[in-house]
């Protein structure tokens, strides 16, 4: 199969076979989307999703009952429906922003390093291109140290240690796989933090201010959080260092959680009631920001702009305005960037005597003799 990924043809990147191969690789990983906004095309990718054990603790059989025999008949065609408001010609804004980020950072890395780059791939959690498909492309391309960077600022187990599992099921498929590295959580890298604030005080400028900033993040079941997921904690600790970052009050910035799905009790406080809350209360221009995600999708552009607009608007509220993420914006590419190359460091291809010419010279004769033995009749 094709390497799916757009950008792959970036200058400095040729994959025709006997080129100079990469050794550094970056795999992001974002959650993955459906392939359309219909029924039929979200009905596989909920099935994969919501039958991760990691995003369910249930018991097994039960789950398996109750998923295909009621949330698999009614689920994808009320997400279908919502995902047909956000759907763009480009796709899913998940997709096209994650791949976008993906190219931005690509180019970034081959400026900063010219002599090194580092790969730069996109995975899916779920649905195309697999964590483990790409990670056997970027091995064919001579990738032989791998940093992994799941897109979610704040560790949950339902989010990021999903991807822990299915980078552990790639590698054993693996014959040879390649040094890994693997990023847990950035929620309070400062250059994370700066990111947000500029992006947030960039569209202040061109928008004005409102009169609170609601940050809202995707929940998980509080059940996780008693179990000891740290994701309730790291949300709380971005929205902290971003409040002092930004010289608001204690009482100009408001933490929610948005997304529940289901009966049980999830983190508090819920967004929908939240905004209601805010506009009785007498707010009338709400600005809300999602630093859980980092580029936008569903949850961002139909449940938050969309139907949390219409709740706090019901509400009495005048203007919900949503300030987008920061996507590939230059603020989030170089604090990625920067990320990456703190958590690639150490690694010879970057160790500042490190000849990068001779070493891709070195690779390349050891591949093409390789290849002769290949090609040499038994
Ligand atoms: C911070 C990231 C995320 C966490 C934590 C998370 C937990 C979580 N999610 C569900 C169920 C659903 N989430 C859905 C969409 C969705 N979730 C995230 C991120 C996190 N989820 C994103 C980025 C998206 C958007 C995907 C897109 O295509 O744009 C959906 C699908 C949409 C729908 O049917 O509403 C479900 C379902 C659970 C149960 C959970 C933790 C237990
Ligand atoms: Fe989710
Ligand atoms: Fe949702």
């Amino acid at each position: 199969m094709p390497f799916s990924n757009n950008y792959t043809g970036l200058a400095g990147y040729s994959h025709e076979p006997g080129t100079p191969s990469v050794q550094a690789g970056v795999l992001l990983v974002n959650l993955g989307t459906p392939s359309a906004p219909t029924a039929r095309a979200v009905r596989p990718y909920l099935a994969q999703f919501l039958a991760d054990p990691r995003v369910i603790e249930y018991p097994r059989w039960l789950w398996w009952l109750i998923l295909h025999g009621v949330i698999l008949r009614i689920r994808p065609a009320r997400s279908a429906h919502a995902y047909g408001k956000v759907w763009t010609e480009r796709g899913s804004p998940l997709r096209f922003g994650s791949e976008a980020l993906a190219s931005g950072l690509q180019a970034e890395l081959i400026r900063q390093r010219p002599d090194a780059p580092i790969r730069v791939a996109l995975a899916m959690r779920y649905g195309e291109p697999s964590v483990a498909h790409t990670i056997a492309q970027l091995q064919r391309e001579g990738v032989r140290r791998l940093l992994v960077l799941p897109l979610y600022p704040q560790y949950s187990a339902t989010s990021t240690g999903s991807v822990l599992d299915a980078l552990a099921d790639s590698i054993k498929t693996l014959r040879w796989p390649p040094e890994l590295r693997i990023v847990n959580d950035y929620h309070d890298d400062p250059g994370h933090i700066e990111a947000l604030a500029l992006s947030i005080e960039r569209w202040w400028k061109a928008h004005g201010r409102g009169e609170k900033l609601l940050l809202s993040f995707h929940g998980i079941p509080e059940r996780y959080l008693h179990a000891g997921d740290p994701y309730f904690c790291q949300c709380h600790a971005t929205a902290r260092l971003l409040r002092e970052r930004l010289g608001l009050a204690d009482d100009q910035l408001v933490i929610s959680f948005q997304s529940r799905v289901g009966r049980e009790r999830w983190l508090h406080p819920y967004t929908d009631a939240t905004v209601r809350r805010l506009a009785a209360e007498g707010v009338r221009k709400l600005d809300v920001a999602c630093p859980g995600f980092a580029v936008d999708c569903l949850e961002t552009l139909e449940e938050i702009a969309m139907q949390n607009r219409d709740f706090f608007i019901d509400a009495g509220g005048e203007t919900l305005r949503y300030i987008p993420a920061l996507n590939d914006s230059a603020e989030q590419v170089d604090s990625l960037a920067a990320l990456v190359l703190r958590h690639t460091q150490g690694w010879p291809e970057f160790a500042a005597d490190y000849d990068a010419t001779a070493a891709r010279q070195d690779r390349s004769d050891a591949r093409q003799r390789a290849q002769q033995r290949r090609d040499r009749p038994d």
